[in-house]
């Protein structure tokens, strides 16, 4: 076996508005099985697909999707703060071939990524510099988005240029399922926070804490029935489970970027990087589903699913 996928749902809320404990031990028990599956697979590299949360990518110039050589986290939430173990030389043959097969792919040579790169590492890993990865951000967030076949196409070529390499690849998609947290939009936002999403203006300590704390409150909320958040939809997130289990990929060609948002919310775009994890995987021939989980959790404001798969 030369390939794995594992999907994972990240949330900054986790440990800071948690659900029942019954709730809790059953992710764990989805999440001890996924760290076993890759201890299993023994990975000589991760190739990790994730969103950014205008921490790192911003309007000034918002790629589609970006491959980083480089890479550091900014430490929101409680993440980790610091460089990734960035595997360079096959970040920069990936990038090539992934060129080689059409497929217009930005490069940052020194990217800035948030928990939704770190929280996977941690989870999985116990921390972010622990295993060789090669991090692409997928935009999950920031409208406008282009149509999920392309988010296919480049996960494809990215799995082809992989297999190259002839290593035993991990493609890991952090973020989803269906998801609303009160990420800010450009569009009518006033001038301040407006000027924040397109310059990046790295906020101070006490602003970060406020924009923090205001996502935790809305986790509260949200779990308490009180908030005006697109609610999270079980069964979107398993009609996308489903056709990822079913190797029923080009499905997602229809789904488009409005009607994931309306069934999803704002933030379901992050199921984008589950795709890209998963056509990754598909370019090394058909895969099997080895486990899924899920289950929505309202207090981290998100459709949580774990999922591991391996070409047969
Ligand atoms: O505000 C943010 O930076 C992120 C919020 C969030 C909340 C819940 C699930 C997610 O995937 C998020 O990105
Ligand atoms: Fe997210």
């Amino acid at each position: 076996m030369k390939a794995a996928a594992v999907g994972l749902s990240h949330s900054p809320l986790i440990g800071k508005n948690d659900p029942a404990p019954e709730v809790l031990a059953r992710v764990d028990a989805a999440v001890a099985h996924a760290r076993a599956f890759i201890a299993a697979f023994d990975p000589e590299l991760v190739v990790l697909f994730a969103p950014d949360h205008y921490n790192g990518f911003f309007y000034k110039e918002m790629p589609p999707f970006c491959l980083a050589t480089e890479a550091h986290a900014v430490g929101d939430f409680g993440s980790s703060a610091g460089p990734l173990s960035v595997d360079g030389a096959a970040a920069n043959a990936i990038a090539q071939g992934v060129l080689d097969r059409g497929v217009d792919l930005t490069v940052s040579a020194r990217m800035t990524v948030d928990h939704g790169f770190a929280q996977p590492l941690e989870v999985l890993f116990d921390g972010i510099d622990r295993v060789p990865v090669i991090p692409v951000f997928v935009n999950g967030v920031a409208t406008p988005l282009g149509p999920v076949s392309r988010i296919r196409a480049m996960g494809d070529a990215l799995g082809r240029a992989a297999a190259d390499l002839d290593r035993r690849v991990l493609f890991l998609g952090s973020g989803g399922l269906s998801h609303d947290p009160p990420v800010p939009v450009l569009d009518g936002a006033p001038p301040r926070v407006a000027d924040a999403l397109i310059e990046g203006r790295p906020p101070t300590p006490e602003q970060r804490a406020r924009g923090e704390e205001r996502v935790v409150q809305a986790g509260r909320d949200y779990a308490a029935g009180s908030s005006r958040m697109i609610p999270i939809n079980p069964e979107w997130d398993n009609r996308l489970l489903d056709h990822l289990e079913k190797n029923e990929l080009p499905a997602f060609d229809s789904w488009t970027v409005q009607w994931m948002g309306e069934q999803g919310g704002g933030s379901s775009h992050e199921v984008r990087t589950w795709i890209a994890a998963h056509a990754a995987l598909a370019a090394s021939g058909p895969y099997e589903m080895t486990s899924r989980f899920y289950e929505a959790v309202p207090e981290w404001i998100a459709g949580f699913g774990v999922t591991t798969s391996r070409t047969l």
